[in-house]
Formats: structure tokens, sequence, C-alpha cells
């Protein structure tokens, strides 16, 4: 596995890749790579000869105040990672690199980014999509892989492909869990010992919600107003938001039917934690 940090790097070696016959597989990350990542990985070489896993913390998506500084990075145990998951080629670029000094071009999705995440990080996915797209032009992969983790990112990107006529196959990838329930997250690492036993409260009300809709519960709002009581019993926990909307447009459900996504955000301490589920009822 070669790592690599220009732009002029990765594309030789994609190049080279391609002519030998090979399909490319992405996948997009910021780094501190855990179990969630690396089942990306290996999806994506089982389906491409030759994977590429970029490694970026993009400053654009992060806003005034968030963790954009105090991130986690360890290039050294992520490449062990990525290795053994089955990547070819890790890029790593700087962020002058990605975003030179005379740099003033984005990329915005509409309405869709304006709902769920995009209320509490105002700009968030306009520095997503604009990252994304960059990095897309740079690979030139035939399959980018994402976790359904981040379910509204996952609608952001297919709506940008969609509209922007981008030639690469978006494959969404599902949420892999702790043994216990949590789902995995680079910033779980924040957790103190007690945050992680209460950050337990967002995968417990996911469970919860989806025995209750298979038990008949199918008004949304009584449903929504169950887990917000739920979540706040826990003293550690503050909620960002709690909805149910529909799975490809995100716009709010009254009636639980269809394809369905149940998806929170809630603060433990001071992680801000994101995790969903999504249904076809
Ligand atoms: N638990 C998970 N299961 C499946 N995919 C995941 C999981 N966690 C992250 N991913 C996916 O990995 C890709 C890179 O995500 P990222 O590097 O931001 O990791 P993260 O753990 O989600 O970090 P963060 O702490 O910022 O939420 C995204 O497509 C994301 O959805
Ligand atoms: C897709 C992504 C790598 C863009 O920076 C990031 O938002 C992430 O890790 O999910
Ligand atoms: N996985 C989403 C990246 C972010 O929270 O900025």
């Amino acid at each position: 596995m070669k790592i690599v940090e220009t732009v002029e790097q990765v594309r030789a070696e994609v190049a080279k890749a391609r002519k030998g016959g090979n399909k490319i597989g992405f996948v997009p990350t910021m780094g501190y790579l855990h179990e969630g990542h690396a089942s990306l990985i290996r999806r994506a070489k089982e389906e491409n000869e030759f994977v590429v896993v970029s490694i970026f913390v993009n400053p654009t998506q992060f806003g005034v105040g968030e963790d954009f500084e105090t991130y986690p990075r360890d290039l050294a145990r992520d490449s062990d990672i990525a290795e053994q998951a089955g990547a070819n080629v890790i890029f790593h670029p700087t962020v002058k690199e990605m975003y030179p000094s005379e740099y003033k071009t984005y990329i915005e999705v509409e309405d869709i980014t304006a709902k769920l995440c995009g209320t509490s990080r105002p700009g968030h996915f306009r520095g997503v999509t604009t990252i994304v797209s960059k990095l897309f032009h740079m690979v030139k992969a035939d399959r980018a892989y994402f976790g359904q983790k981040d379910a509204q990112q996952v609608a952001v990107i297919q709506q940008m492909v969609r509209d922007l006529n981008m030639d690469i196959e978006i494959i969404p990838c599902a949420i892999v869990r702790e043994a216990d329930g949590l789902a995995m997250s680079s910033r779980n690492t924040y957790l103190s010992p007690a945050e992680r036993k209460a950050a337990l409260i967002l995968s417990q009300s996911l469970f919860q919600s989806e025995e209750m809709i298979k038990n008949g519960e199918l008004d949304a709002r009584k449903l929504r107003n169950w887990i917000k009581e739920k979540i706040q019993c826990e003293p550690l926990a503050k909620i960002d938001y709690v909805e149910i909307v529909n799975g490809v447009n995100l716009e709010e459900i009254e009636e639980i039917k269809g394809d369905v996504l149940i998806a929170l955000a809630v603060k433990i301490g001071k992680t801000r934690l994101i995790d969903n589920i999504r249904l076809e009822v």
C-alpha cells in the first residue's frame, strides 16, 4: 500500500491501476479509522480491484467552535487498518493541497441540506459536497462507499451526483456497531467512561422504536415524543434533534409508512453523536 499526499501522485496511481484494467473503489474518510471504516474498505475491495482511501480532516465542513483542531489524527495507526482491510493507496493531502490560498469554488445542494444536521451545523454540507466533489475529480473512481451512519450525508451526495451527472456509483453501507449497540464513530474517543455508558441512549431508543413500530405504532409524532422523553431521562444527554422522515427526500412524515428514517443527534457532555435506523414499513 502506498501513501501519497499530492493530487498529481494520486492521479498517477489511479491512472496506472486503470491502465491495468482495474475498477477503482473509493472510500473518503476523515481518518482515525475504526471497524466502520474498515467494513467500507473491505466492501470496496470485494467489488473493485483497486481501492483508494482518502484521509483528510476537511476544514470547510467544520463550523466555528466545532472540533476541527482537536479531531483525532493518527496516520500510522490508520495505515495499518487501511492496509489490512485491502486499501491500495491512502491519499492524505495537506489543507494547502486541497484549498490553495486563491481557492474560491463551493458546491451547494439545496433543501435537504437545511434539515436535520444542517440546522445545527450551518455550512457543514456545503463543505462536505465541496470536498467530496473535489475528491471525486481527483480519484475518478467507479464506485464510492459511504456509511449509513451519516444517513443525511449519503442522501446529499446521491442528490449531488444525480444533479451534476457525476459518473460514479454511490454505495451506501450498513452501520457497524459496538457489541452493546453504540454506532462506531471516531468521536466516541472523546467520551469519558460515564459518557460512554450514557451514549447507549441513542441506539437503545432507536432499537426500542423499531420494536414499537413492529408492534403497530405508526404515529410518527407519538413515537418522536416517546424517543425524546426517553433521551431526556438520561442526565448526560442533551437532544439536538430527533426526526422521523422519508429516507430519500428527508421530508417529515406523519404516518410511519414506506421508506422511513429515524435520525437523531444528541450531545453527550460536549460530544455530539448521531445515529439512525432506516426501515421499510
Ligand atoms: N459505524 C459506522 N458504520 C459504517 N460506516 C461508518 C461508521 N462510522 C463512520 N462511517 C463512515 O465512514 C466514512 C468516513 O466517516 P468519518 O471519517 O467521518 O468517520 P466517523 O467515525 O463517522 O467520524 P465522526 O466521529 O466524524 O462521526 C463515512 O462515510 C461514514 O459514514
Ligand atoms: C465524506 C467526508 C470524508 C468528507 O470530508 C466526511 O464527511 C466523512 O468522513 O463522513
Ligand atoms: N462523518 C461526518 C463528518 C463530520 O461530522 O464532520
